[in-house]
C-alpha cells in the first residue's frame, strides 16, 4: 500500500520539474483549505510533528506548499529537502522555515502578494506515513494592512484551481470556535465536490469550542454531514510553543481532552487519528485514480511526440537543410502551378492549385476586362471627322485606307490599360502563392522565410516586367500594322459590307445617312474583335511562359546563388525562438512522461 503513495510522490517530483499543469496530468494529493488563521498550518505541523511553517500576522502562506512525506526507515532523524535546491539536506526544521520564507519572497516579492507557483518540500522520516499534503494561502475576506484589495478573489481563485482537480482530496479546515454553518472551506468544497466523495472535514480549536450538545452534533457530523468524516483536533498553540511544551506532550493533552470531553467518540478524534484517516482516504483514492492516470500518461506521450514531430527535429547540418528546404519550396511551387498540389487561398474555403487560381485570373480578369472594351458611343462622329480630314482641301471620292487604320489603331490603344491591370492581377496571385508556400515551408526559420520571400518576389517582378514589355511591344506592332488582310477579317468582311450597303440604300430612300460610316463602324468592330481574341490568347500564354515556367526554372538557381553567396547560412537557419522553446518544452515533457511511465510500470 505504501508503494502506491510513494509512486504518487515520485510522479509529483517528475512533473514538478517540468511544471506540468493539472489540465494535463493531475496527481492525487491532499489539499488543506480554510480561511485565514483557522489552524491549517498547525494541523500540518501536528501531522509532521515538527514546527517548520512560517507564522505571523496577516497572510503568511502566500504560495502553495507541497509537503511530500516519505516514510524512510533509514532516516535516523527526520530531514527535509526542497525541490528547488535538492542538494541541500535540512535536519534543522527552523532552517526549513527560513527557506520557505526566503523562496516565497523571491517569487512573490516581500509585499503581501500571492503566487500560484508551488514550493515542494520533501520530508523523510522513519515515523511518518507516506503522504502528500498541500498547504494553500488562507481564504481572506477583507484585506488588512497592505494586502491587495482583491485578496479574496486571488486566494479563492488559487484554492479553487487546486481543489477543482478531481484527483485531489479536500481537507476542509474550520475552527471549532465559529459556527460551522459559516465555514468558508466547507462551502467551497461543496461547490467543487457536491457529492462529497473527496472532502474530509477537520475542526480545529476544539479546546476553544463550548462543550454543548449542539457542538457534539457538529463533531458527530449531524449538523453538516461529511461523507468521508469530520475529525476534531487540538493543535499546539503559540503559548504552548513559547512554554516549550513538547509536541508529544501536546498530543497526549489532546488525547486526554477528547477522552474527558467526548469519550464516546475519542478514538475517532485527534491528530493521530486524522493522520491515519488521511492515509487510508488517500490510499483508496490513489488506487481509484491510478488506472486513469496511466492512460493519461500514455495519451500525453502520444500528444507530446506529435508536437515534436510537427516542430521537426533539431537541425544538425544547416547547409544541407537549407538546400533541402529551398528545393522543397521550388518543387512545391512548381507542383502548385502544374496542378499537382493545392493551397488554401485567403478566406476561400476551397483549396485549389496555384495553376488553377491563375487560370481563373486569366478567365475573369483578362477576358472580362478585354470584353468590356467596345467602340465608343460617338464613334460615328469620329468616323465622319476622320473621313473629312483625310480628304484634305479636296472633296473625297473614296474613303482612303488611312481612315480605317487611324480609327482602328486608336481603338486598339484602349487594350493597353486593362491588359496591364490583368498582368498585375496575375502577379498578385503568384505573390500570394509564394507567400503561402514560403510560410508553410520555412515556418521554423523566420530569417530564411523573409529572404526567400524577398528573392522570389524580386524574380517575379523581373518576369512581370518582361511580360509587360512583351505585351507592350505586341500592342505596338498591332497599332503599326492594321492587317485588313487578316484571314478572319477577309472572311467576314463581304457579309458585313453587304448588310451595311443594304442598310445605306434603305436609309438613302428614306432620306437618311448613307455616308458609309456604318460600314466602317462594323468593320472596326470586327477588327477589334479579332485582335481582342488574339490578346486573350497571347496574354495568358506570355504570363505562363515568363511568370510561371521561366520563373520556376530560375527560382531555384536564384535562391541558391543568393542565399549561399551571402555566407549567412547560420543566420538564415536560425529557428524561431518560439519553435525552439516549444520543442524544448515538449522534449522535457516527453522525458518526464517516460520517467512517469517507468515509475507506474513498477506496479504491474
Ligand atoms: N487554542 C487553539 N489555538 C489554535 C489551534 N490551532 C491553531 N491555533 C492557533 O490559531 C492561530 C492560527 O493558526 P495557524 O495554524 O497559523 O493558522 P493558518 O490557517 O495556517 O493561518 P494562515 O496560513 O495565515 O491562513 C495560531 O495562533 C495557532 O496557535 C487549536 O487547535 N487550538
Amino acid at each position: 500500500m505504501e508503494g502506491f503513495l510513494r509512486i504518487i510522490n515520485d510522479l509529483q517530483d517528475v512533473f514538478s520539474t517540468v511544471g506540468v499543469s493539472p489540465d494535463i496530468i493531475s496527481l492525487p494529493q491532499i489539499v488543506v483549505v480554510g480561511s485565514q488563521s483557522t489552524g491549517k498550518s498547525s494541523v500540518l505541523e501536528s501531522i509532521v510533528q515538527k514546527n517548520f511553517l512560517p507564522r505571523g500576522t496577516g497572510i503568511v502562506t502566500r504560495r502553495p506548499l507541497i509537503i511530500q512525506i516519505n516514510q524512510d526507515v533509514t532516516a535516523v532523524e527526520p530531514w527535509g529537502t526542497f525541490l528547488h535546491c535538492p542538494e541541500k539536506k535540512y535536519t534543522d526544521f527552523d532552517k526549513i522555515c527560513d527557506e520557505i520564507i526566503r523562496d516565497t519572497d523571491r517569487v512573490c516579492g516581500s509585499d503581501k502578494n500571492i503566487n500560484s507557483e508551488p514550493i515542494t518540500l520533501k520530508i523523510h522520516s522513519a515515523d511518518l506515513p507516506t503522504l502528500t499534503l498541500v498547504d494553500l494561502p488562507g481564504i481572506t475576506k477583507n484585506p488588512v494592512g497592505d494586502q491587495p484589495l482583491d485578496i479574496e478573489q486571488q486566494t479563492t481563485a488559487l484554492v479553487r484551481k487546486y481543489i477543482e482537480n478531481p484527483n485531489c482530496i479536500i481537507l476542509a479546515v474550520s475552527p471549532g470556535n465559529i459556527d460551522i454553518a459559516n465555514s468558508e472551506s466547507i462551502k467551497l468544497a461543496k461547490e467543487v465536490d457536491p457529492e462529497g466523495n473527496r472532502t474530509l472535514a477537520v475542526i480545529t480549536k476544539v479546546d476553544l469550542m463550548e462543550k454543548s450538545a449542539e457542538n457534539s452534533r457538529v463533531l458527530e457530523g449531524k449538523v453538516i454531514p461529511i461523507k468521508l468524516g469530520i475529525v476534531g483536533v487540538i493543535n499546539r498553540t503559540q503559548a504552548q510553543m513559547e512554554d516549550k511544551i513538547s509536541i508529544e506532550e501536546c498530543l497526549e493533552r489532546e488525547a486526554e481532552y477528547f477522552r474527558s470531553h467526548y469519550n464516546y467518540m475519542s478514538t475517532e478524534m485527534g491528530t493521530p487519528y486524522l493522520t491515519q484517516r488521511l492515509c487510508s482516504v488517500l490510499m483508496q483514492h490513489v488506487k481509484q485514480c491510478l488506472p486513469e492516470l496511466i492512460i493519461r500518461i500514455t495519451e500525453q506521450k502520444v500528444i507530446q511526440q506529435s508536437i515534436l514531430d510537427s516542430l521537426g527535429p533539431r537541425i544538425e547540418d544547416e547547409s544541407g537543410a537549407l538546400a533541402d528546404l529551398v528545393m522543397k519550396f521550388c518543387r512545391e511551387f512548381r507542383y502548385n502551378m502544374d496542378g499537382r498540389r493545392s493551397v488554401q487561398f485567403g478566406a476561400s474555403e476551397r483549396a485549389l492549385s496555384g495553376g488553377r487560381h491563375l487560370f481563373e485570373v486569366f478567365d475573369s480578369a483578362i477576358c472580362q476586362e478585354l470584353d468590356k472594351i467596345a467602340l465608343p458611343s460617338n464613334i460615328e462622329e469620329d468616323i465622319k471627322h476622320e473621313i473629312t480630314s483625310a480628304g484634305g482641301s479636296k472633296p473625297a471620292l473614296f474613303t482612303p485606307n488611312i481612315v480605317f487604320d487611324n480609327l482602328a489603331s486608336r481603338q486598339l490603344e484602349h487594350f493597353s490599360f486593362p491588359i496591364k491591370k490583368s498582368i498585375k492581377k496575375c502577379s498578385e496571385t503568384i505573390t500570394e502563392i509564394i507567400s503561402i508556400l514560403s510560410k508553410k515551408t520555412f515556418e521554423r526559420f523566420p530569417v530564411l522565410k523573409r529572404e526567400t520571400h524577398q528573392i522570389s518576389l524580386g524574380l517575379l517582378l523581373t518576369k512581370t516586367q518582361v511580360v509587360e514589355k512583351f505585351i507592350d511591344s505586341y500592342i505596338q506592332c498591332e497599332l503599326c500594322y492594321i492587317n485588313t488582310n487578316h484571314r478572319l477579317f477577309t472572311k467576314n468582311r463581304p457579309q458585313l459590307e453587304k448588310a451595311c450597303c443594304e442598310a445605306d440604300e434603305k436609309n438613302s430612300e428614306e432620306g437618311g445617312d448613307n455616308s458609309g460610316t456604318k460600314k466602317i463602324k462594323a468593320l472596326l468592330d470586327l477588327y477589334i474583335h479579332i485582335i481582342r481574341n488574339q490578346l486573350m490568347d497571347v496574354v495568358p500564354k506570355t504570363v505562363n511562359c515568363y511568370m510561371v515556367l521561366q520563373f520556376c526554372d530560375d527560382l531555384h538557381k536564384d535562391l541558391m546563388k543568393t542565399l549561399y553567396s551571402s555566407d549567412r547560412v547560420d543566420d538564415l537557419m536560425k529557428e524561431d525562438m518560439l519553435v525552439e522553446e516549444r520543442r524544448e518544452k515538449a522534449l522535457r515533457m516527453l522525458d518526464a512522461l517516460e520517467r512517469a511511465d517507468a515509475i507506474t510500470s513498477l506496479l504491474e
